[in-house]
């Protein structure tokens, strides 16, 4: 099998999709998944022959996102004609999941991450920029993916200054209480909206993680650590400035419209896919990811 492996020598193992630039959410922090400008989303035949493509190349791992991927009622259209693969999993912020958890680990869903920065229905309206009931939808979401199976759920975090910085433990616990099918994950801000206020000293963060932590692991994906914290589990995202995070990127990313982006914070370099017959998409993978370059590096 050809694998595609790029002039750093970073082999494709993962495809990282959005489906949709829309979102039923504001968040005050949105980077909009890197997108490049609002224009038609592909479609469903569209999305399964990028991924077809991509799982002949030996991409393994599908990641869906958006935007909110769940405001596309096709999407467990696409789900059940995808090839087979070890993972297949969403990111969503969950106010529509309760309904279609089901729905989707029928489709071949294998896992969901869900955006839940506090777990103070006010503090969330506010860094949301939604009205009041929409928290406890989320809730809602988050033990219909565990009922549907859609583990281990991750719970994305963003870690926000002087915001949500306090409630590393209160998170913890509340993933305790799931036994092991509800995970933390703690990401750096990547401050594209200007919110100094807001920015934190992540590699401070992590290191206390790790004084108090029982066990660490590393994974292969950005050597993003894992630590063990009183029986749960806490993944660190550290994307700013992180020369080994953007050494060990093994993802190509393909925007709602139909670009293969070599990386989610360089915006000059995509390859349109959007229109690509069957037979062209393989030579416009091989030159999304000749372009590849780690966006930090030494
Ligand atoms: N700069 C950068 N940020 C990333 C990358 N991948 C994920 N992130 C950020 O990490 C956060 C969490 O991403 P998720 O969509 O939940 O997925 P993930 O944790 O990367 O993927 P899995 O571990 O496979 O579930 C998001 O805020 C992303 O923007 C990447 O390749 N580069
Ligand atoms: S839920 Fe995600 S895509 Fe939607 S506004 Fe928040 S960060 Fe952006
Ligand atoms: S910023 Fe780094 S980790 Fe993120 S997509 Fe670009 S190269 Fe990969």
């Amino acid at each position: 099998m050809e694998v595609l492996t790029d002039p750093y020598g970073r082999t494709v193992r993962s495809l990282r999709m959005s489906i949709t630039d829309r979102c039923n959410l504001n968040c005050i922090y949105c980077h909009n998944e890197g997108h490049i400008g609002h224009s038609k989303e592909m479609s469903v035949d569209t999305i399964v022959n990028i991924v077809d493509v991509a799982s002949q190349f030996g991409v393994n791992r599908l990641k869906l996102s958006g935007g909110e991927p769940l405001l596309r009622k096709d999407l467990e259209d696409a789900l059940v004609r995808l090839p087979e693969m070890r993972d297949v999993s969403l990111t969503t912020n969950a106010v529509l999941l309760r309904d279609r958890a089901s729905s989707l680990r029928e489709a071949g869903l294998n896992r969901v991450n869900i955006s839940l920065d506090t777990l103070d229905p006010e503090k969330y309206n506010m860094i949301t920029n939604c009205g009041n009931g929409t928290f406890d939808k989320v809730l809602d979401g988050i033990h219909a993916a565990v009922d549907a199976g859609l583990t281990p759920v991750k719970l994305n975090m963003v870690l926000l200054k002087d915001l949500n910085d306090n409630e590393i433990a209160d998170m913890l616990e509340f993933t305790r209480n799931y036994g092991g099918n509800v995970i933390l994950q703690l990401i750096e801000l990547m401050d594209f909206r200007d919110l100094p206020q807001y920015r934190i000293n992540a590699r401070e963060v992590e290191q206390s993680l790790l004084n108090v932590s029982s066990d660490v692991k590393v994974r292969e994906l950005h050597k993003r650590k894992k630590y063990i914290i009183d029986g749960a589990e806490v993944e660190f995202v550290r994307p700013v400035d992180n020369t080994e995070f953007c050494a060990n990127c093994n993802r190509l990313r393909v925007t709602a419209d139909g670009q293969l982006k070599p990386c989610l914070l360089i915006n000059d370099n995509h390859v349109d896919v959007a229109n690509a017959t069957r037979e062209e998409l393989p030579d416009l993978f091989r030159s999304a990811v000749s372009k590849r370059v780690p966006f930090c590096r030494n």
